[in-house]
């Protein structure tokens, strides 16, 4: 198994490291446009395997493409990140054309691949990944699902007092700070909803964390955060390589699935070696169908943004 990331920075290097770590493949590709970069991290993580056991071999490359042939996944996570008081919606101008030049240049030696796409705004560079490779629908997915839902638990746990991993709470909707839908009424710990345990206000509280959860940790860091992105990008890479058949939100495309066509955002899917093989179709309430229609109203309007720079 191969996979390459795209982008050896703070997020890039982190799902990297999350890769080789679980020894998810024989090879992994680091590559980024700037010089030295992608080889000085690689050689970095490679120095780590004596002292965390693992066999994974590393490569870094600056630009260079032939590296990266017949990747069987491929992580996209090349472009600029937010700094404080700006959205991801911003980032569209300058990562679009960046998103669109590398899905673009994988495939050509990758025609096989399943892509991941994390640079942001995700959904619009998911949506953008598949039209500019032009590949099957099942090979493209959106990070930012598995994330948000990793937030939800984490605010949620910290309110009940008890384990993430008890927890079954997801995010659906677009990866934004006003689109990202934390389906709380079907949020559970155990078997029990969570709204057993804690009074609806602080449960609101909860999603109102997790909806800004981006924000929040940029306005500390002065730009956007790694640790939880990497990990989510490598479960989602994991969910794949090992044809899990998890089932996890991830932004893909909709066409009739929840009331939407033509359009890229987050669902519940299985994933598996192909990439995702179906759309789970939750029974949702009218209030969560009218949240959802808010939500894709906005990742729309960002694909037309879109549109009009192609
Ligand atoms: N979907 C999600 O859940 C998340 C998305 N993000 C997004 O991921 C992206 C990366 O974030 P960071 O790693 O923090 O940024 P960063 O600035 O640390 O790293 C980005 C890297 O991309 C490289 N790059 C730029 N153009 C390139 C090209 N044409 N080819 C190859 N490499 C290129 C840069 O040289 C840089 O090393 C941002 O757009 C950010 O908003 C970040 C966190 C979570
Ligand atoms: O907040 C950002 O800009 C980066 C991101 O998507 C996240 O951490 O959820």
């Amino acid at each position: 198994m191969k996979v390459t990331v795209v982008g050896a920075g703070a997020v890039g290097a982190t799902v990297a490291d999350n890769i080789a770590r679980k020894e998810l493949c024989e090879e992994l590709v680091l590559l980024d446009i700037k010089e030295g970069v992608a080889e000085g991290k690689a050689l970095d993580m490679t120095q780590t395997a004596a002292l965390l056991h693992f066999d994974t071999r590393i490569v870094g490359s600056t630009n260079d493409y032939s590296k990266t042939a017949g990747s069987d996944v491929v992580v996209v996570t090349s472009g600029i990140p937010r700094k404080p008081g700006m959205t991801r919606e911003e980032l569209i101008g300058v990562n679009a054309n960046i998103v669109r030049g590398v899905c673009q240049q994988i495939l050509e030696h990758s025609p096989d691949a399943v892509f991941v796409i994390i640079s942001n705004p995700m959904d619009t560079m998911t949506y953008l990944a598949l039209q500019a490779t032009g590949i099957d629908k099942h090979r493209i997915i959106g990070m930012g699902g598995a994330l948000d839902s990793a937030r939800f638990r984490c605010y949620l746990s910290m309110a009940l007092g008890c384990s993430p991993g008890d927890l079954n709470a997801m995010v659906i909707g677009g990866h934004g700070d006003t689109t990202m839908i934390p389906l709380t009424r079907l949020a559970s710990w155990g078997p029990a909803p969570v709204s057993d345990f804690i009074a609806a206000e602080q449960l609101q509280k909860v999603a109102a964390d997790t909806m800004v959860g981006g924000a929040t940790l940029t306005k500390l860091l002065g730009t956007s955060a790694w640790y939880a992105p990497g990990a989510a990008g490598a479960a989602v890479v994991e969910a794949i390589v090992r044809d899990e058949k998890k089932l996890i939100a991830c932004s893909v495309l909709l066409e009739g699935e929840y009331g939407q066509e033509d359009i890229c955002m987050g669902v519940p899917v299985i994933l598996g070696r192909k990439g995702w093989e179906r759309i789970v179709d939750l029974n949702l309430n009218e209030e969560e169908k009218a949240l959802f229609q808010k939500s894709a109203d906005a990742v729309r309007s960002m694909n037309d943004v879109l549109k009009t720079m192609a």
